[in-house]
């Protein structure tokens, strides 16, 4: 059995992470043969609700869980992790956009950033799920100078996975069949949730969904309003957003970062480097692949006129939501 790696999940009282720490400690993020040290951040007076979760962990008796950190400082909680799911942050309630949470959120990742910067492993694989995760991810980075702009990530998996979902129904075939949806841009109602380069296996033969589904104007309007729209659509029937789904995509995320994503094209919003056309340095949803603990963005797509448009849109929204975001942090 291998050494236990550090892990890092903030939020850990809350409800994704109530999700996330099965996942994580019982092997389905890094593989069976890991064992997991997991330490756990939240606020000073969640610390009694967090007892309970250890309880809990303890209880589950997992042969992978070698220990549980539970604590209220960013920086205990930080040293020398490999993995940091930050998950912390106030959820949007009904009505709500999820830009409408940035001011309240974003000092908490530019708080956290500072103390990655200080204590963590220069290698440290960080995912911010917390909302508006693409800047919060920005801020996160920022305030992180000494680790590397790529190793800093959000959480647009949640939307790939939704996306996968609907067209696999609409197909008719089981969700695995259909593959390389890409969500470009932000975590937000601007997304662009692209169906144009996926494949589907029916019957045996690969064909472009696209072709399989034959309803240009579905993938262009139904089916990514859909997706656009579905963590308000959680949020409208549950009273609380997603959580149960938001573990799972983070699972997914940071597992294939970690052990890498085979023949799939996975989406990741990352630290654009200016590809299709996007704004540079904020981040931005692309499709990816990932190898050897690194992601590559997938290069040579065509951009359609629709899709420059969405494009255009989604990454305008995130250059203002980035300087939005530098003046909150300035004070
Ligand atoms: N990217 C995505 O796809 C996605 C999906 C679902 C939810 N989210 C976001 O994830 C976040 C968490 O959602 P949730 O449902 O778990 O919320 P929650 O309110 O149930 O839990 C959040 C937890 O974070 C803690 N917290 C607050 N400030 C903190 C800080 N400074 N340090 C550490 N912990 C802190 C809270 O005390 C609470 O326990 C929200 O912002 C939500 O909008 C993102
Ligand atoms: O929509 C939300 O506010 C929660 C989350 O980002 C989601 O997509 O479900």
């Amino acid at each position: 059995m291998a050494e236990p790696i550090k892990v890092v999940v903030t939020g850990a009282a809350g409800q994704i992470a109530y999700s996330l720490l099965y996942q994580i400690a019982s092997g389905a993020v890094f593989g069976p043969n890991q064992p997991v040290y997991l330490h756990l951040l939240d606020i000073a007076p969640m610390m009694g609700v967090l007892e309970g979760v250890v309880m809990e962990l303890a209880d589950c008796a997992l042969p992978l869980l070698a220990g549980v950190l539970p604590t209220a400082k960013p920086e205990e909680a930080f040293k020398d992790v490999v993995a940091a799911f930050l998950v912390g942050a106030m959820p949007r309630k009904e009505g709500m956009e999820r830009k409408d949470l940035l001011a309240a959120n974003v000092r908490i990742f530019k708080e956290q950033g500072q103390a990655l910067d200080k204590v963590a492993r220069k290698d440290v694989k960080v995912l911010v799920v917390g909302n508006p995760a693409n800047t919060n991810a920005l801020i996160c980075s920022k305030y992180a100078p000494s680790i590397p702009k790529e190793n800093f990530t959000a959480m647009t998996r949640l939307d790939q996975n939704r996306a996968q979902s609907q067209l696999a129904a609409k197909i008719g075939v089981p969700v695995q069949n259909v593959k390389n949806v890409i969500i470009w841009g932000n975590h937000s109602s601007t997304q662009f949730p692209d169906a144009s380069n996926a494949v589907v296996t029916v019957g045996g033969a690969q064909k472009p969904v696209p072709a399989a589904i034959n309803d240009d104007a579905y993938l262009k309007s139904t089916f990514v309003t859909t997706v656009q729209k579905r963590g308000a659509a959680v949020i409208a029937a549950r009273k609380m957003s997603s959580a149960l789904s938001a573990a799972k995509a983070a699972s997914d995320h940071m597992r294939d970062w970690f052990l890498g994503s085979g023949d799939r094209w996975v989406s990741m919003g990352v630290v654009s480097d200016g590809s299709y056309g996007t704004p540079r340095d904020v981040v931005f949803s692309f499709p990816v692949t990932t190898a050897n603990g690194k992601w590559k963005i997938v290069q040579g797509l065509t951009i359609t006129d629709f899709a420059r448009q969405m494009l255009d849109a989604t990454g305008k929204e995130l250059a203002e939501e980035k300087q939005e975001a530098l003046d909150v942090c300035k004070d």
